[in-house]
């Protein structure tokens, strides 16, 4: 199996503070990986800095075959359509049918709306959307299920199982349980020691 995402003693920072320090794992092609841990502890600073969007402070993240980041602020377009969002994307990505997308999260009915006017729950559908037209094998994903209603987190479920299953892989942090066969990864202030880079030990545990 090839591994789509190594990450090797990753110290990430956020506001001149490392939050996460020796952070190391591996996701091999068909695997998931549930990033997990209590509100502040630098989930979203590792995702941006595996996702290229920070430098780390030390370490190496290595994505040979390229990844999609899908954030909370989902990037979308406001002033364009659904579809000409996707399509969009689809051409930033090389590309081409967008109409798979659509159908997967269902967005068929919403596709001519513009993405300004859309529910928080539909923007984030989109969002999602958005990772399949990028044709990535590695979704890195920061709370994909907010807003979400019962039926689209099963959506959800199902295209990150699909993806996985034709040759994926997807890292998420998120505090439900998404219904995937996933490896966690715990942070804990036991396991993730904080230090400031001043010089100044704030590590617990
Ligand atoms: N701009 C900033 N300047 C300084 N510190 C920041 C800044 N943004 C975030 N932080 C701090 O960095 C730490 C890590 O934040 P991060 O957003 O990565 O946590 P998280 O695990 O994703 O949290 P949550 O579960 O609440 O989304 C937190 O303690 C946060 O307060």
């Amino acid at each position: 199996m090839t591994d789509l995402l190594t990450v090797r003693d990753l110290t990430v920072s956020r506001g001149g503070i490392a939050v996460l320090e020796g952070v190391g794992f591996t996701l091999a092609s068909g695997a998931a990986l549930i990033l997990r841990g209590p509100n502040g502890i630098g989930k979203t600073t590792l995702l941006r800095t595996i996702a290229g969007l920070q430098p780390p402070v030390s370490g190496a993240v290595s994505a040979p075959g390229g990844l999609a980041y899908a954030a909370h602020a989902d990037g979308l377009k406001g002033a364009l359509t659904v579809r000409e969002n996707l399509t969009f994307w689809a051409r930033l990505h090389g590309t081409a049918d967008i109409a798979p997308a659509l159908t997967r999260m269902n967005l068929e009915a919403l596709a001519d709306r513009l993405a300004a006017t859309l529910s928080a729950g539909q923007k984030r559908r989109l969002g999602l959307a958005r990772l399949l037209v990028t044709g990535a094998a590695l979704w890195v994903m920061d709370e994909p299920t907010v807003s979400l209603d019962a039926e689209s987190v099963a959506l959800f479920g199902q295209v990150v199982r699909d993806h996985l299953a034709g040759g994926g892989g997807a890292l998420i942090a998120t505090h439900i349980d998404p219904g995937l066969t996933a490896g966690t990864l715990e942070l804990s202030p036991f396991r993730a020691r904080v230090r400031r880079l001043d010089g100044f030990d704030e590590a617990f545990g």
